[in-house]
C-alpha cells in the first residue's frame, strides 16, 4: 500500500495545505518520505461536518453489522501486512517483535469488542413495566438504554503507533457503542497512521456505513488538535500523552459553550512496593526483573516503574546491587522522537543534580541518535516527601528508589503520592498483613492493583483497568484498556410511557435482539 502524505476526510483522500511535514527515523535522524500536507480549520469543519451527518445513522447500525465492521477492520490492517511493520519500525526506532506484538494487540483490542457488541449487555436495558392499579398513584411503563453520545475525537499516542493510536483502544471502544471517530494522528508517525487509516476507511466502504463515521486529520497539534476539541459537532474526547497536552485539551472541553467529557490518560510513575519479606527471599530476583520491566521499549511506557518503595536495610542493599548490576549493563535504547529523548535526558539531569538524590547506575553509554541510558536513583523517604518535584514522571527508562525507616513510612510517601494508573505490590506470605493495611491507600490512588508482577504489559479484557485518579488519567471512572471503555461513549436515555412501536429495538417487547436486559429489577434475556 502506497503511503500519500494525505489526510483521509470520509470517503476522500486530501492533501493539507497548512503545513508541511516529514516522520523522522529517530535511530537514524533522517526524515522520511513521503512529505505530509497537514490541515487546518477547514479540514476540521468538514470531517466533523461528516462525523455528525454520520451519527445518527450509525449509532442505530445493526448489533451484527457493528461487530462485523470492527472485525473488518482487524482484517484490512491484517492484511496491510509487512508495509505497515516495517515503516512502524522506521518511524518509532521500536523493534520488530515489540510491533508485531502490538498489531496481535490491536487487532484483539478490536475483535474483542466485536463480541461485546454482539453480546449486547453494554446497552444496559433496563425496563420496568406499568403498575397502571399502583395505589396512591399508578407508575408509567419506564424503559431506559444507553445510546452513543455523538462524535469523538481521538488523539493517538506516539509510544504505541497501533494500539493508542488511529484504530486503537480509544477508536475500537468509541466505534463499538456507535460513535464516528475523528482521529488527530501523531506527527511522529504519519505514514503509519496513513496505513491505518485507509484500512479502516475501507471498512467502512466495504460495510455500508455512512463515511463520515471515520475521518483522519495531521497538522499542527494545538492549532488542529484545539478546534477539533472546541467543535461542537465533537462530544467526547479519547487522548493519551502528556500532562501539558491532556491538560490544555481539558481546559479547551470546559471552555465550550457546551464542555465535553475529556479522557486524557496523562502521567503515572506507577510505585512498586517491596516488601520486607519478598525482599528477604528474592530481593536478587526482584532487582533483575524490575530493570527488564523498566527498560522495555526504552522504557516508553506510561506503565513503567518509576518508584520503588522499600524498608532500608541489607535486604534492600542486595535488591540494589542487582538492579544495579543489570541496568549498568543495559544497552540504551532508541527513543520514538528527537523531543521525546530530549524531556528524557532533562528529566534525568533534574533527578541527577538535586541535592536529596543519588544516582545509583546508568545504563551504557549511547552509540546513535537520540538513545537514552537507563537511570537508576536512590532518596530517602523524608527528602521524598519535602520535595514534591521528585514525584515529576521522567517518561522513559528512569526510576527512584524511595529508602523508607519503615513499613509505616511506605504508607505514608504512598498517601502523598498523585493518582497512578497501577500500583505493584512485590510481597510473600508473611508481607499480608503489611499489605492489607497498605491497600486503602493504594485503592484511592490506582486504577490497577497488581502482587507479584510487574506494571509494563496491560492485558486487554473484561476486568482491566487502564486508568485511575489525576493525573494518571483527567476522570477517574473508566478505563482506556478492556471492554468497560465502551461507557466512555455512552450515555443513558430514559423513554417513558413511548407507544411500542416507537421504541428501540432494545427496548421492545419480546426482546427481538436477544440480549440481557433488567426486568424490574432481574437481570435475564427475557
Ligand atoms: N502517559 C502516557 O501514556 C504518555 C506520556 N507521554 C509524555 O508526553 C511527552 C511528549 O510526547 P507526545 O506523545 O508527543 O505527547 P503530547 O502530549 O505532546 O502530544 C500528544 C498529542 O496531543 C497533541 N497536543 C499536545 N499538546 C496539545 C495542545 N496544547 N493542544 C492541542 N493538542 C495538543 C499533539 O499534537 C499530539 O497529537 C513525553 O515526553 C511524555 O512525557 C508520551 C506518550 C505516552
Ligand atoms: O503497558 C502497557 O501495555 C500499556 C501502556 C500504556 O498505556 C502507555 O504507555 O500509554
Amino acid at each position: 500500500m502506497t503511503i500519500t502524505g494525505e489526510m483521509l476526510i470520509g470517503a476522500s483522500a486530501h492533501r493539507g495545505n497548512q503545513s508541511e511535514f516529514r516522520a523522522v527515523d529517530p535511530a537514524t535522524g533522517e526524515a522520511l518520505d513521503p512529505v505530509f500536507g497537514g490541515g487546518g480549520a477547514a479540514e476540521v469543519e468538514r470531517a466533523c461536518a461528516l462525523a455528525w451527518a454520520a451519527f445518527d445513522t450509525f449509532r442505530e447500525t445493526g448489533l451484527e453489522q457493528r461487530a462485523a465492521f470492527l472485525e473488518t477492520v482487524a482484517q484490512n490492517i491484517l492484511d496491510i501486512g509487512d508495509d505497515l511493520i516495517t515503516r512502524a519500525m522506521a518511524e518509532t526506532g521500536l523493534p520488530r517483535a515489540r510491533l508485531e506484538g502490538e498489531r496481535g494487540r490491536t487487532l484483539g483490542q478490536l475483535r474483542l469488542f466485536a463480541q461485546v457488541v454482539r453480546e449486547g449487555s453494554w446497552v444496559e436495558a433496563r425496563i420496568d413495566p406499568a403498575l397502571p392499579e399502583r395505589k396512591p398513584l399508578p407508575r408509567a411503563d419506564i424503559r431506559q438504554r444507553h445510546i452513543a453520545l455523538g462524535p469523538v475525537a481521538v488523539f493517538g499516542a506516539s509510544n504505541f503507533p497501533l494500539a493508542f493510536s488511529v484504530a486503537g483502544g480509544d477508536t475500537a471502544s468509541a466505534f463499538a457503542a456507535g460513535c464516528p471517530v475523528v482521529v488527530k494522528g501523531h506527527g511522529a508517525h504519519p505514514g503509519t497512521s496513513e496505513l491505518v487509516g485507509r484500512a479502516v476507511q475501507a471498512a467502512v466502504a466495504s460495510c455500508g456505513l455512512p463515511e463520515g463515521v471515520f475521518s483522519l486529520l495531521f497538522g499542527n497539534g494545538r492549532e488542529i488538535g484545539t478546534a477539533l476539541v472546541a467543535d461542537p459537532r465533537i462530544k467526547a474526547v479519547g487522548f493519551t500523552g502528556s500532562r501539558g497536552g491532556g491538560l490544555a485539551l481539558m481546559g479547551v472541553a470546559a471552555r465550550r459553550p457546551e464542555p465535553i467529557p475529556v479522557y486524557a490518560e496523562m502521567s503515572s510513575i506507577n510505585p512498586v512496593f517491596l516488601m520486607p519479606a519478598a525482599l528477604a527471599s528474592r530481593a536478587e530476583a526482584l532487582g533483575k526483573a524490575f530493570v527488564g520491566s523498566l527498560t522495555m521499549g526504552a522504557g516508553q511506557f506510561c506503565t513503567n516503574p518509576g518508584i520503588l518503595l522499600a524498608v532500608d536495610g541489607p535486604e534492600l542493599d542486595r535488591f540494589v546491587a542487582a538492579a544495579t548490576e543489570a541496568l549498568g549493563g543495559s544497552a540504551a535504547s532508541t527513543m520514538l522522537t528527537p523531543g521525546i529523548h530530549a524531556a528524557f535526558d532533562s528529566g534525568v539531569a533534574k533527578l541527577a543534580g538535586s541535592g536529596a538524590v543519588t544516582t545509583l547506575a546508568r545504563g551504557l553509554a549511547c552509540s546513535g541518535p537520540n538513545q537514552a541510558q537507563a537511570a537508576f536513583f536512590t532518596a530517602t523517604a523524608e527528602a521524598f516527601l519535602a520535595d514534591t518535584e521528585l514525584q515529576e514522571e521522567v517518561f522513559g527508562a528512569a526510576s527512584l528508589l524511595i529508602r523508607c525507616p519503615d513499613v509505616a513510612a511506605m504508607t505514608v510517601v504512598a498517601e502523598r503520592l498523585e493518582g497512578q494508573l497501577t500500583a505493584t505490590l512485590q510481597m510473600d506470605a508473611a508481607d499480608k498483613g503489611a499489605v492489607a493495611a497498605l491497600i486503602p491507600t493504594l485503592e484511592r490512588k490506582a486504577g490497577r492493583i497488581l502482587a507479584n508482577g510487574w506494571p509494563t504489559g496491560v492485558e486487554v479484557c473484561h476486568a482491566m483497568v487502564h486508568g485511575g485518579p489525576f493525573p494518571a488519567t483527567s476522570d477517574p471512572r473508566s478505563t482506556s484498556v478492556g471492554t468497560l471503555a465502551i461507557r466512555r461513549f455512552l450515555r443513558p436515555v430514559c423513554y417513558q410511557d413511548i407507544p411500542a412501536d416507537l421504541l428501540p429495538e432494545s427496548l421492545r417487547d419480546g426482546n427481538p435482539q436477544g440480549i440481557w436486559r433488567r426486568i424490574d429489577g432481574t437481570l435475564g434475556q427475557e
